[in-house]
């Protein structure tokens, strides 16, 4: 069925796991991970940018939400594992309105780059709105970007665990991504990955709620290899090992964000297909490969965030 996001994860805050929120552009990527999800008995979210919004639109965001709302709820409304539609990353007034014009399950407000109090202010005019739609409201508190040696390197400002709590009761968000040492991308870490743990515990104390991991893509090593091998270079990526991830569900994150997993394994594997199937054009035969290592990234990920089975 086609759910509330704020159901999936109040039930993975209660049971302490936690649920993939997988980024989309396109009908191949959705019917990859469904088909993980179906594999493997787990809820799903499924999220798209305002770029994704606007690519699939062709440049019309309402468009591209109403027709993602549409896929998404054919996939939901036919299986029995719980699927949510969120909007990533929303920054622009116009497009939040229209995901939630749309149908969305919950849009996230992101106003990180704000003083606190805009930030504060800005998600606040969301909530009062997604709140009165039935739709459940993300923001983020600190900004994305990696730790080097124990000092948070230049750009990025990690969460303040006390204004976390005075945040979420002021706004009344129902999920907060709390900065913490990750960043977008596949090169998040320049030297060891380091998360900051002990700002995580505290916000998860201070909060109690659903919290979010944004930049969560481990740049899966397998897939690396075969995109590589078929002429790729993606030399230098680095994502969050498995045991730091795991690390962070069980200190209290409970919705993981993953784009550039799904990526890359969609590249490795149309590269491959076509490196070695040079008389082939049918659409659904060269993407058949990509669809399929997305759907073990998609899996091992459903797996190691404690989902499987959570349907
Ligand atoms: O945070 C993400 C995705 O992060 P990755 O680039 O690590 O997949 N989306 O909002
Ligand atoms: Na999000
Ligand atoms: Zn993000």
């Amino acid at each position: 069925p086609y759910v509330n996001t704020k159901d999936i994860l109040e039930k993975a805050n209660k049971e302490y796991y936690a649920v993939a929120a997988f980024n989309i552009n396109n009908l191949e990527f959705l019917q990859a991970i469904v088909e993980g999800g179906i594999e493997k008995k787990s809820p799903l979210i499924i999220e798209t940018s305002e770029g994704a919004m606007k690519y699939a639109g062709m440049g019309d965001p309402l468009r591209g939400a109403s027709l993602f709302v549409k896929m998404v709820r054919e996939f939901a409304d036919s299986l029995d594992i719980p699927i949510a539609l969120h909007l990533d990353h929303g920054k622009n007034f116009k497009y939040i309105i229209s995901a939630i014009k749309a149908g969305y399950s919950s849009v996230m407000i992101d106003a990180s780059d704000k003083p606190l109090e805009e930030n504060l202010k800005a998600t606040k005019d969301i909530v009062r709105i997604a709140h009165a739609a039935g739709v459940s409201v993300e923001a983020e508190l600190g900004k994305l970007a990696g730790i080097e040696d124990n000092v948070a390197s230049a750009e990025s400002v990690l969460v303040n665990p006390d204004e976390a709590k005075y945040f979420v009761e002021e706004t009344q968000v129902d999920f907060l991504a709390p900065a913490i040492g990750t960043s977008h991308g596949a090169f998040k870490f320049k030297g060891e990955a380091k998360l900051d743990f002990d700002r995580l515990k505290k916000v998860k104390e201070l909060t109690k709620m659903p919290l979010v991991l944004h930049g969560a893509s481990s740049v899966v090593q397998e897939m690396v290899e075969i995109a590589e091998n078929y002429g790729a270079d993606f030399g230098g990526s680095k994502g969050v090992p498995s045991d730091i991830l795991k690390e962070t569900v069980r200190l209290g994150i409970n919705k993981v964000n993953t784009d550039t997993d799904l990526r890359m394994a969609f590249i490795a594997g149309l590269r491959e297909f076509l490196q070695n199937n040079p008389k082939e054009f049918d659409p659904r035969k060269y993407m058949e490969t990509a669809k399929s290592y997305v759907k073990k990234v998609v899996s091992d990920r459903l797996e190691l965030l404690g989902s499987a089975n959570k349907a």
